[in-house]
């Protein structure tokens, strides 16, 4: 009995399907060798194992046509007569009556004329039996990426707050995730929900990943910001721990800033505006505004006015005033303006909230992958308590961010493309952690972001499993906005001075390991190991660790030299070819710095590099990014591993 689409597919327990693969004309085993995996849901095979079945039935397939071409330079190709349906080799034994199968004559004859396929070497019962072992369900392995404190080149941190961190709202610069329910579309499609948020304070993401041998695994990355809410958090709980310090601020004469962050359909405009029944941040601090004026006696009383203006691809549209183009321009002092920005001054919650919903009906709005309704500009409204005088006696932007969602999540229009670029020019330019330096939307909130102003972004997240990749990033950019709260960040790009010369050679930055009562390394050089010529060790209360590492690599990380002043340290160019052909991507390197030292020094490393530095005891650190090992460490392994902070796990995790 020969071969035929229908047998191949039953000796992998896919028959089931057969009907399925025909309708999309799929009707001949030979045609198996052109699916990829993602055609496998389109043929209904969805469940892990059958995705492995027809994965290894593809692959069979496959290797029998290479055979057919190659056997071809022999000179098979002078017909079928030597592959006959006799071919023991090819048989399926115990297989359903062909009659049953074949209804369509031709194309029996089509697949049983098919070379590749009747030359094969391997009986496709091999297959079953693969296929048979597949049959118990193993539990979906769960592996969690290992995370890091301090600066970590975009990778989110596994370290808890410290415990007597601050109030998030009594910081200058507050991070803090929302994550918002399934929606009922969501539910419908049978999204699943991807996040959990077991403490106020940090959330997980349970990512789907399917390794290259198609078993599936969940990987779990955990984040930790200043506050996390969880879909069950209202919009007055979140404006206490988010606004709620900001308008304080505020009414004590200072400058605020809250931003919502995200992808389209996260959330943001339902925590920043709300609903009739569910009012958002604009409302609450208003009412909170209008309660606090009216309960403290001025000789001159406050003033509130209010102007809401949109930025999108790049120019301002006043939203107050049809939308008119609007001009942001710097006066001598380097103070911006918005030129011709209407202001409109309200005297109560309604009010505001009526000037809102004019400005937001015609704020722009497109349909984005995700969101039928999404707005495809940056919102901000400004909040200013101005005295008799006209004086400013206190502001408080709150932004409203376009989606920050993949450029292919939007449309394929160039008008959304060029939307997108700005989007995530203004939120992603950031180098040197100077953060929306180059940007219209810098520009504009420049002054927010200089003197004793507090700033407090929400990053809103979508629980559903597709929006994974989505929500991931949103968590890492926030990531990276709070790693910016240790440098001075947010404050006009200007970093706080430290007592290290910028002229500090880059050895001394990078290999002599700090000190401390606890700590004493006393080796921190490859040169100084004092081991074999190809060992790195460092010793560390009397305990040695050795790596086998290479010297002459080392040697060359060595003579690299720091940026000079105003520079951003060693460039990632200068580590390229030190590592070239020294396996580039399984590289670690240990600094014991103090903070900034130690951004210049791990913002120059390449994003695959493991660093591992310590810039005290307790704040030992290591970054970890995937398909990596640990090249040099300064502290035991053994007490890495006490600490979950082993780099022996990570390949593990990364590729279980
Ligand atoms: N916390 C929440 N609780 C209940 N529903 C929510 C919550 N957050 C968002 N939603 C709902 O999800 C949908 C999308 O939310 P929203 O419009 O606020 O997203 P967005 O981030 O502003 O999107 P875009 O950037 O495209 O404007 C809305 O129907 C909204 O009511």
């Amino acid at each position: 009995m020969s071969l035929s689409l229908y047998e191949c597919l039953r000796a992998v327990g896919l028959q089931r399907h057969y009907a399925r693969f025909t309708s999309v004309g799929i009707c001949r085993a030979a045609h198996l060798s052109a699916l990829t995996m993602e055609d496998y849901p389109i043929l209904g095979i969805c469940c892990m194992e059958d995705r492995t079945r027809l994965f290894n039935l593809v692959q069979m397939v496959k290797a029998l046509d290479l055979e057919y071409e190659n056997s071809e330079d022999y000179g098979a190709d002078s017909g079928d007569e030597g592959y006959t349906a006799a071919d023991s080799s090819f048989s399926y034994v115990g297989g359903e009556d062909e009659e049953n199968v074949y209804n369509d004559e031709n194309e029996r004859g089509a697949a049983e004329n098919r070379k590749g396929l009747l030359r094969k070497k391997k009986p496709l019962t091999e297959i079953s039996s693969n296929a048979a072992s597949e049959h118990t369900p193993k539990p979906t392995p769960v592996y969690e990426l290992m995370r890091t404190a301090g600066y970590n080149y975009g990778l989110p941190l596994t370290s808890p707050p410290a415990p007597n961190k601050t109030r998030p709202g009594a910081q200058r610069i507050s991070v803090c995730v929302r994550k918002r329910p399934l929606t009922r579309t969501e539910c419908k499609r049978g999204e699943t929900d991807v996040l959990t948020t077991p403490s106020e304070e940090c959330v997980i993401v349970h990512e789907s990943k399917e390794a290259v041998d198609l078993t599936q695994y969940i990987l779990k990355h955990r984040f930790y910001f200043d506050q996390v809410f969880g879909e069950e958090s209202s919009n007055e709980e979140v404006y206490q721990r988010t606004a709620y310090p900001l308008v304080q601020h505020m009414l004590n004469g200072g400058k605020a800033t809250c931003f919502a962050y995200g992808q389209t359909g996260a959330g943001k405009t339902h925590t920043m505006l709300g609903s009739p029944v569910r009012p958002g941040l604009y409302a609450l601090a208003v009412r909170e505004i209008f309660a606090h004026l009216s309960t403290t006696h001025m000789n001159s009383p406050l003033l509130v006015y209010v102007s809401f203006f949109e930025i999108y691809c790049g120019q301002l549209y006043d939203l107050l005033d049809h939308r008119k183009r609007l001009f942001a321009r710097e006066d001598g002092l380097k103070v911006v303006h918005i030129v011709g920005l209407r202001d409109v001054r309200v005297d109560s919650v309604s009010s505001l909230m009526e000037v809102i919903s004019q400005g937001t009906e015609v704020r722009t709005q497109g349909v984005s992958g995700v969101n039928p309704l999404s707005s495809r500009s940056h919102a901000l409204l400004q909040i200013q308590l101005r005295d008799a005088n006209q004086q400013i006696a206190g502001r408080m932007w709150f932004v409203d961010l376009a989606g920050s969602e993949r450029a292919s999540d939007t449309k394929e229009d160039r008008q959304s493309r060029m939307e997108g670029a700005e989007i995530n020019q203004s939120l992603l330019a950031e180098q040197s952690h100077t953060p929306f330096r180059q940007s219209k939307l810098t520009q504009v909130l420049k002054d927010s972001f200089v003197g004793d102003s507090m700033t407090c972004m929400i990053a809103n997240i979508s629980p559903g499993h597709l929006a994974t990749e989505n929500t991931l990033n949103t968590l890492r950019y926030a990531d990276r906005v709070k790693e910016l709260k240790g440098q001075g960040g947010l404050r006009g790009g200007r970093r706080e001075k430290t007592n290290h010369s910028p002229k500090r050679n880059f050895q001394e930055i990078c290999l002599q390991t700090k000190t401390s009562p606890s700590c004493n390394t006393n080796k921190a050089s490859p040169g100084d190991s004092g081991g074999s010529g190809d060992a790195w060790s460092v010793s560390r209360d009397g305990k040695e660790e050795r790596f086998g590492q290479d010297r002459d690599t080392h040697e060359k990380l060595r003579s690299l030299k720091p940026a000079g002043e105003g520079e951003e340290g060693v460039r990632r160019e200068e580590w390229r070819p030190a590592m070239e052909g020294k396996g580039v991507g399984r590289w670690a390197w240990v600094a014991s710095t103090e903070t900034e030292q130690a951004h210049r020094i791990t913002g120059a490393i390449p994003d695959e590099a493991v660093v591992l530095y310590n810039r005290h005891t307790e704040e030992e650190t290591l970054t970890v990014a995937p398909s990596l090992t640990v090249l040099w460490m300064s502290h035991p392994v053994s007490e890495l591993q006490q600490n979950n902070l082993s780099p022996q796990p990570v390949d593990n995790q990364t590729r279980p």
